[in-house]
């Protein structure tokens, strides 16, 4: 992990005790798939955490149990995709469903996704995706939100032109807020098509645990796709 970086997460890093088998996917899986320790400064060639070329490479923040991380890399084995999430149990989920489907294309960063950005190089992501982020709900906690001006530019450096930033949210103030802090932003062209269809959840995008528990409590999340413009 970046120990040298003192940023603070904010939410769980650890969960339930873990079972045996919890431990012997941390044990056995995750040093196969780890994105390796990074220091400040280092620079991450993401070609050079796959053993086969990609034609793309993706990014997850905050996977929670890795469902949709896991979809993705099954549904698009020529891309490489790198995920990032602190919880551990959340870690260890993921890596369970990356062991059970055999997939080769998924890195997983068990840590804060923000050392790991700062790392990539310019325009190195053909998609990134921030699923239901914590929504801090408390106006004195609004800082704690990752959809944010600074973590937006850094994923504006990150997307090449023609990319696709894709967030969801259950909460209607954090979509209103990602919308605030997204739309004006001079890299990110919102790609709605109409009035209602970023209530709809594109095909090629399946339903994360925190989307099933928003919809077991009949809230309907919304869908936004963002595009990174060609210039700024
Ligand atoms: C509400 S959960 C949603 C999990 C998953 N995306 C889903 O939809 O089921 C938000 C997740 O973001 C993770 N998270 C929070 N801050 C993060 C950060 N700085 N970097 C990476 N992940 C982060 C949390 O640990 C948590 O698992």
């Amino acid at each position: 992990m970046a120990e040298e970086v003192k940023r603070r997460v904010y939410g769980r890093r650890f969960g339930r005790k873990l079972r045996d088998s919890q431990k012997d996917l941390l044990a056995d899986v995750l040093p196969k798939v780890r994105v390796p320790t990074l220091t400040p400064g280092t620079a991450l060639d993401p070609a050079s955490l796959f053993a086969a070329p990609k034609r793309d490479f993706w990014l997850e923040i905050g996977f929670g149990g890795g469902e949709h991380l896991a979809w993705q890399a099954g549904h698009h084995p020529d891309i490489g995709i790198i995920g990032c999430e602190p919880f551990l149990n959340g870690v260890v989920s993921a890596l369970g469903h990356l062991h059970r489907h055999a997939l080769e294309n998924a890195r997983v960063w068990p840590d804060d996704a923000r050392p790991l950005m700062d790392a990539l190089p310019d325009a190195c992501l053909g998609r990134a995706f921030i699923l239901f982020p914590d929504p801090w709900p408390k106006k004195r906690h609004n800082s704690r939100r990752f959809v944010q001006k600074e973590n937006l530019d850094t994923l504006a450096r990150l997307l090449r032109p023609g990319a696709e930033l894709r967030m969801a949210s259950d909460d209607t103030d954090y979509v209103a807020w990602m919308l605030a802090e997204t739309t004006p932003h001079p890299a990110f062209a919102w790609l709605a098509e109409g009035p209602t269809d970023w209530r709809e959840r594109p095909e090629d995008w399946p339903a994360t645990r925190y989307e099933e528990k928003a919809r077991a409590k009949g809230i309907k999340p919304s869908f936004l796709r963002f595009r990174r413009r060609d210039a700024n």
